[in-house]
């Protein structure tokens, strides 16, 4: 028998691959670095990246002692915060004299600071971090919906984190609907105050991100009542907490709501106030004003109040794709180095990554991942463009920028935590260890289904999108196919990528035309609008997800013909995208096709088993970034399974000596 520890010390003794990853490796033929850059932008940004990764990964200060899983809830929520803390400290500093922090060195010393976003906080910081809500929603809100003097007024404070927010606007009663909300702030022109005030059980504030013990300002959604009128929900910048001592100022209850499905480190929190008194100008005042006398300006529209949920959802889509590149990663190693049962008789157990219904479990997932990361470039720049003309006044783009932002934002989450469940599924038992990564992105792969918008419930804003322009024509860019004539009629059979592109679009207008009629038959049975849009929701939501499929796949075959790739690796991202769109497509025909396309899907299973490995290799993911004892590098998944099973405290004695005397022993004696 060979004892673990033997084995430990042998092959920690030498450099370790794995030897099926090694030849999968050595028969690469295209530059992985070439889908490095792509992914992070350009060569410089990868650079970027990699020292700063390296920079973060280098502090000890910055390591976990033990896996934060073995932690109880409050010190998780503790050494997360502390890392976080750590983290931003670390981004403040001078990077030390060293060649391979030099493009961070010329950065600092051209006065740009450090990123802490997304990127790098995500190498050390995988349980979702208190400080997150403050750079996703409260600095974007103070900048969206703030004007320029309470800008200046607050963003440098929040920029240098003297003040930490939230965005606190889901109440227990609730999150979806709006103008439900039942918090209110009474203007008070005697004093030139509003008066925050919670009437109710369910109108305590309820999951904002880092409220619970961290944030000591937040940006509360309210009821604006002034001149006896409400003026409905609008952005209130309270203190929560005194800025020196951190307790609870005098009027709010602040609290952490508890351990939740996942994103433990993170203290989403409860808030409720009474009779609280803020000055005018806090309430954010970029769209509407509330003057002196209490006389209410009105916003050029109500939903420019909603604009800091349209930035979150964007940056959803980006976050998808980085939770998926890290799935597939995991799940695609993994694979190369598991052997499993027999495909040939009498001969060695193959590769699991052989086996083409593993396969049908990987690719699309991989395929995806691409798929997600061109369409959150698209919405992103969508984004900057139509938030540059509302700045001058233009808000035609607002309604294609809903649209588009609550489609991509429900397929890029609910795809993402449906393949996240499968790749799973494809590591087998040890897949459903914590050490193997999955459980986290599953936790935020599901949490992003839910929050910035229920998906069902921006299913419904898309298809409402879709019916009105179908019906009067009045819809942006991303629904001009259908609009009247633009709709192609083209009925033959043309399985090229422009070809099913067209095939998405007569999936999608075809569902959007069973939708209206399906309405205008309850119209005809005498039912109100209303009703007949919540007897149709079924149909309605099937046609809102072709249509986002549509839109995420027209992105994908766009970026793919795009002159800047190289040859192989734009014939690997053909064919991964056309491996997606006939996989989306099979979930939405019927006969139509089936089996010419069938045998295309089996062909290209092998096709992307060749260079499968090396692809999720070229997304760059460290090992400390992973997370995974199955998905590392250099593929040692039972010596890595086997060390993290030792990290846990019931293996620190071989008898767990309080349980056994005080329980077992007394029951194994104990007789009938
Ligand atoms: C160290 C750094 C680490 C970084 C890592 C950290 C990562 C953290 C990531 C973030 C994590 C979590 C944050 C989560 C935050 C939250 O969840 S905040 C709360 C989010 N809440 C929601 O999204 C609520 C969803 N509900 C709604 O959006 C609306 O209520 C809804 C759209 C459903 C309906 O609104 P109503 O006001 O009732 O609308 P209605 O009157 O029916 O009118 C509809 C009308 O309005 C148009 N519309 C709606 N919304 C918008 C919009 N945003 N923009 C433009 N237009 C909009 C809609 O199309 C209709 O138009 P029509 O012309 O009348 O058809
Ligand atoms: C991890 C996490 C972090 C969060 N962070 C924040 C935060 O920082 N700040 C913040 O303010 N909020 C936050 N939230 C709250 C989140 O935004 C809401 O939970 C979300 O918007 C859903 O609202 P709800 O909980 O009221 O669900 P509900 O609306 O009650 O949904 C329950 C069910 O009802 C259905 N439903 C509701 N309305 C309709 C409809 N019109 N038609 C058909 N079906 C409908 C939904 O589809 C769903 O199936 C967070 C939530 C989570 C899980």
């Amino acid at each position: 028998m060979i004892k673990y520890k033997q084995f430990t010390d042998t092959m920690a003794a030498s450099f370790y691959e794995n030897p099926d990853l090694k030849r999968e490796r050595q028969s690469c033929n295209f530059d992985k670095d070439e889908i490095t850059n792509l992914i992070d932008g350009n060569v410089e940004k990868t650079k970027y990246r990699r020292e700063l990764v390296e920079y973060i990964l280098s502090d000890p200060s910055l390591k976990d002692p033990i896996p934060v899983e073995y932690l109880s809830h409050e010190e998780k929520y503790a050494a997360e915060l502390k890392k976080a803390c750590l983290l931003v400290q670390k981004m403040r500093e001078p990077v030390p004299k060293e060649a391979k922090f030099e493009t961070l060195r010329k950065r600092q010393e051209n006065g740009k600071p450090l990123d802490i976003g997304v990127g790098p906080s995500s190498v050390i910081l995988k349980e979702g971090n208190a400080l997150g809500l403050h750079f996703v929603m409260f600095i974007p809100a103070i900048i969206g919906q703030g004007s320029t003097e309470q800008q200046n007024k607050w963003l440098p404070r929040a920029l240098n984190l003297e003040i930490i927010g939230t965005y606190a606007q889901t109440e227990l009663g609730h999150g979806t609907f709006l103008r439900g909300l039942e918090t209110k702030a009474t203007y008070d022109p005697d004093t030139k105050e509003f008066i925050l005030e919670t009437p109710s059980l369910s109108a305590y504030k309820w999951w904002p991100g880092g409220l619970g013990k961290t944030s000591n300002y937040a940006v509360v959604m309210a009821q604006l009542y002034t001149k006896g009128k409400c003026e409905g929900i609008h952005p209130f910048l309270v203190q929560l907490r005194d800025e020196t001592t951190h307790e609870p100022l005098p009027g709010i209850f602040v609290g952490e709501i508890g351990p939740k499905l996942g994103l433990n480190s993170n203290d989403n929190g409860y808030l409720g106030f009474d009779r609280v008194r803020i000055p005018r100008d806090q309430l954010l005042m970029k769209h509407s004003q509330v003057l002196e006398d209490g006389t209410y300006v009105k916003p050029k529209s109500t939903k420019l109040g909603y604009a800091t949920m349209v930035y979150v959802r964007v940056f959803i889509v980006q976050d998808m794709a980085q939770v998926l590149r890290k799935a597939v990663t995991i799940a695609t190693r993994y694979s190369c180095v598991r052997h499993q049962s027999e495909l040939k008789p009498g001969e060695p157990e193959p590769q699991i990554l052989d086996y083409k219904a593993q396969q049908n479990k990987l690719f699309p997932a991989l395929a995806a991942s691409f798929a997600f990361h061109f369409a959150a470039e698209k919405v992103w720049n969508l984004y900057h463009l139509a938030t540059e003309n509302i700045g001058k006044g233009d808000l035609q783009m607002l309604p294609d920028l809903h649209g588009m932002s609550c489609a991509m934002k429900a397929l890029s989450t609910s795809e993402t935590a449906k393949f996240v469940e499968t790749l799973r599924q494809s590591c087998g038992g040890h897949g459903y260890m914590v050490s193997s990564g999955f459980p986290r992105l599953y936790g935020i792969a599901t949490a992003s289904e839910t929050y910035e918008g229920e998906n069902t419930v921006l299913w419904l804003q898309v298809a409402r999108y879709l019916i009105k322009t179908r019906m009067d024509g009045s819809g942006g860019q991303s629904v001009a196919y259908l609009i009247g004539s633009n709709l192609p009629d083209n009925k033959a059979v043309d399985l090229s990528l422009d070809g099913i592109i067209n095939l998405f679009q007569r999936v999608a207008a075809g569902y959007v035309d069973l939708a209206m009629k399906e309405l205008a038959e309850h119209g005809r049975q005498g039912m109100a609008p209303y009703d007949a849009w919540n007897h149709s929701a079924v149909q309605l939501i099937k046609a809102a997800q072709a249509h986002a499929r549509y839109l995420v796949a027209d992105c994908f075959v766009r970026s793919v013909k795009e002159d800047k790739l190289s040859g192989p690796v734009r014939s690997i991202l053909n064919e991964l995208c056309e491996f997606l769109l006939i996989y989306w497509l099979f979930a939405e025909l019927k006969t139509e096709h089936l089996s010419q396309l069938q045998a295309k899907y089996m062909e290209l299973l092998s096709i992307i088993r060749g260079y499968a490995v090396n692809v999720v290799d070229s997304f760059d993911i460290r090992d400390e970034a992973l997370g995974s004892v199955l998905g590392c590098w250099d593929g040692n998944a039972y010596q890595r399974l086997f060390d993290e099973a030792l990290k846990s405290p019931l293996n620190r004695n071989a008898v767990h000596r309080e349980s056994f005397e005080k329980y077992l022993k007394p029951l194994m004696k104990s007789k009938l």
